[in-house]
């Protein structure tokens, strides 16, 4: 199943909050939704989770128009707002069968539903537990069974890892990767991106409303080039004369990128891998004493520091 949004626009008063904003990903995919604060990604959220409506735009679920068809889209959409459960008096298990019932799950379905999602998300030693006596970790963790109970294609996540210990984070994004294994599209924010860098396939970057880039990770990095274009990211420490290799990279025509990176000389080059073969051969006929030379892989941290910094043409 295709998510698409298509040219959403909205406003609050003078504020453009999303300005013509369209991107696309699609089951199977952990989507990273990254902008500074205010940037608009609540405001996407929220209108993908037909909670709120555009000025104009919309979204299709593959051919089915959210707008008009609200009821239906929500069957396919989990939800999980930045901010947590507030149903004090209740325990975790009453709280998931209540939102299990309100699903429409009835009878043996019910109650195997909820346990099976207690279980997947770590919650069945709490589930007597009232809601009020749990840790900002354990109330995630509920949210998140909440928004899969009734088995939603489509995981929204608005900000799910603020507030989290390095542990808590790490556990949610096994749960993550576990749940894009399972064939879910998850559609997940932060300002940070440290914690998605490791586990998204792609990302969605915006800032003041507006669409800065858009694609799965190698589309992203792409950006700007023909499909049939090659490029080769390598990293190469030298015994000494680290320098002069910048130097010698900067000249080489097929360099079309070099910077210095601690100990590394890290280089774009145009070309596919016998081209970077041939790069190692020139620097070894120019007597580098070369200790390591290896492939990079594009990280999603670097290149949102590229395209914020304008870096990326
Ligand atoms: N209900 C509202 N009324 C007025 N302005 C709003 C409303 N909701 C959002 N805005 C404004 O729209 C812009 C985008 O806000 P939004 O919450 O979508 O950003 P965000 O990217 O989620 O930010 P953060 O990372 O801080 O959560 C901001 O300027 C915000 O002040």
């Amino acid at each position: 199943m295709q998510f698409h949004v298509e040219n959403l626009t909205r406003t609050f008063g003078k504020t453009k909050a999303v300005n013509d904003l369209s991107f696309s990903f699609e089951t199977g995919q952990i989507f990273a939704f990254v902008g500074p604060n205010g940037a608009g990604k609540t405001t996407t959220m929220r209108i993908l989770a037909t909670l709120d409506v555009p000025d104009e735009g919309g979204c299709r679920f593959d051919d089915l128009d959210i707008l008009q068809y609200p009821e239906e889209a929500r069957r396919m959409i989990g939800y999980m707002p930045d901010n947590l459960p507030t149903h004090r008096d209740l325990t975790v298990h009453d709280y998931l069968d209540f939102f299990a019932r309100a699903y429409g799950l009835r009878g043996r379905k019910r109650i195997r539903m909820v346990e099976q999602i207690e279980e997947f998300t770590n919650l069945m030693g709490i589930r007597e537990k009232m809601l009020k006596a749990l840790s900002k970790g354990m109330k995630q963790r509920v949210s998140l069974a909440r928004a899969l109970i009734h088995d939603p294609p489509l995981l929204i996540m608005d900000e799910p890892a603020a507030g989290l210990d390095p542990r808590a984070r790490v556990e949610l994004r096994e749960l993550l990767k576990a749940l894009s294994n399972q064939g879910k599209a998850v559609f997940i924010s932060s300002h940070i991106l440290t914690e998605l860098a490791e586990i998204a396939d792609g990302a969605v970057i915006i800032e003041r409303g507006g669409l800065l880039r858009a694609g799965t990770i190698d589309q992203i990095s792409r950006h700007g080039r023909a499909d049939n274009e090659h490029f080769q990211h390598v990293a190469i420490r030298t015994k000494d004369r680290n320098e002069e290799l910048y130097k010698t990279m900067l000249e080489m025509p097929y360099v079309k990128q070099a910077k210095q990176a601690g100990p590394y000389v890290e280089a774009e080059v145009a070309g596919d891998e016998d081209q970077a073969c041939e790069l190692l051969a020139e620097l070894l006929r120019r007597e580098y004493r070369i200790i390591e030379f290896k492939q990079v892989e594009t990280d999603l941290e670097q290149l949102f520091m590229d395209v914020t910094k304008g870096d990326v043409q």
